[in-house]
């Protein structure tokens, strides 16, 4: 067997066509849904994704409101911009690239929840504990989207997820526990004593650890979706870097469903960011 390819690139595209036709409802009515972002510093790696972003609104109407800042910048400086960006009614949603190499929990905190479109300000992160509806997090929105788009079973699915960051790992594991998704799920960390064993039985992995190849094909039950959300970077054939997963490709031969890297959950991380940014300029116009 071979596992079908979970194609976030081509999702992409098909959420950016049905979003344009949302943005271009707003724009009958005077809207026009402004995406700022914050990029600190000049990491090659946030500057492709923050130009990505921003091309991304191109294509579907969105204005960009950039703000970059130096490397040397301090965090008084980069929450002012917030601030700034906080008042100004053209920007309709925002986020600061991370990481800043500066308190990113001080800077997600500062964001107005209501234009906080990475769905990780502290009060959108509560709601969500809370069961009320709010902006959520882009990756882990990600893989339920692609779950839906593909008839993956989630409702009474045996799910595991390897890792329990703040952006995907812990708040996924919130999301699929709804009544909505229903999934039971496993979380897993560096404190897991058989991951193997856990992994083995689920019917859904999302390796999101940020370790190389840390699910092989051993540890993966024939005909499960399995979803590669790490981003390492590995030297290639060519001696040059190249953008590796969690997941080991010979995986492919065992699963049922799985996703590229690149070409899967990174590209699927974009489309709900563009989906949080319109889904906010429609709250905000009928506010
Ligand atoms: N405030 C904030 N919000 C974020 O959403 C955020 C962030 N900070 N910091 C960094 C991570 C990472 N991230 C990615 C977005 C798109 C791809 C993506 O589109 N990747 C392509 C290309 C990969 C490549 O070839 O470099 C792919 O997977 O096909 C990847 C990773 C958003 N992040």
């Amino acid at each position: 067997m071979t596992a079908t390819i979970l194609d976030g690139k081509a999702t992409l595209a098909t959420i950016k066509t049905e979003l344009a036709e949302r943005v271009r409802a707003l724009a009958e009515r005077g809207i026009t849904p402004g995406l700022g972002t914050v990029l600190v510093g000049d990491d090659p790696a946030s500057t492709w994704y923050v130009n990505a972003k921003h091309k991304d609104c191109a294509e579907i109407g969105v204005a960009s409101i950039q703000r970059h800042l130096p490397a040397s910048a301090t965090q008084a400086e980069v929450e002012a911009v917030i601030d700034e960006l906080n008042a100004d009614p053209a920007c309709t949603g925002f986020l600061v690239q991370q990481p800043t190499g500066l308190d990113d929990s001080a800077i997600l905190a500062r964001v107005d929840p209501a234009k906080d479109v990475d769905g990780l300000n502290p009060v959108n992160l509560g709601n969500l504990v809370l069961g009320i509806p709010a902006p959520l997090p882009c990756t882990p929105m990600g893989v339920v989207e692609l779950c839906r788009r593909y008839d993956i079973p989630l409702k009474g699915a045996e799910v595991v997820i390897i890792g329990r960051g703040i952006t995907v790992g812990r708040p996924l594991g919130l999301i699929l526990t709804r009544r909505s998704e229903n999934a039971t799920v496993t979380s897993c960390h560096t404190g897991t004593r058989d991951l193997a064993a856990h992994t083995r039985r689920a019917d859904v992995v999302v390796a999101a650890a940020g370790v190389h190849n840390i699910l092989t094909p051993d540890m993966v039950k024939p005909g499960a979706a399995v979803f590669d959300v790490g981003v390492s970077r590995v030297a290639g054939e060519d001696g040059k870097s190249r953008v590796a997963g969690d997941i080991h490709p010979a995986v492919m031969e065992v699963a049922g469903w799985m996703t590229p890297n690149p070409g899967g959950v990174g590209p699927m991380t974009r489309a709900l960011l563009l989906r949080n940014v319109v889904e906010s300029a429609e709250r905000a116009a009928s506010a």
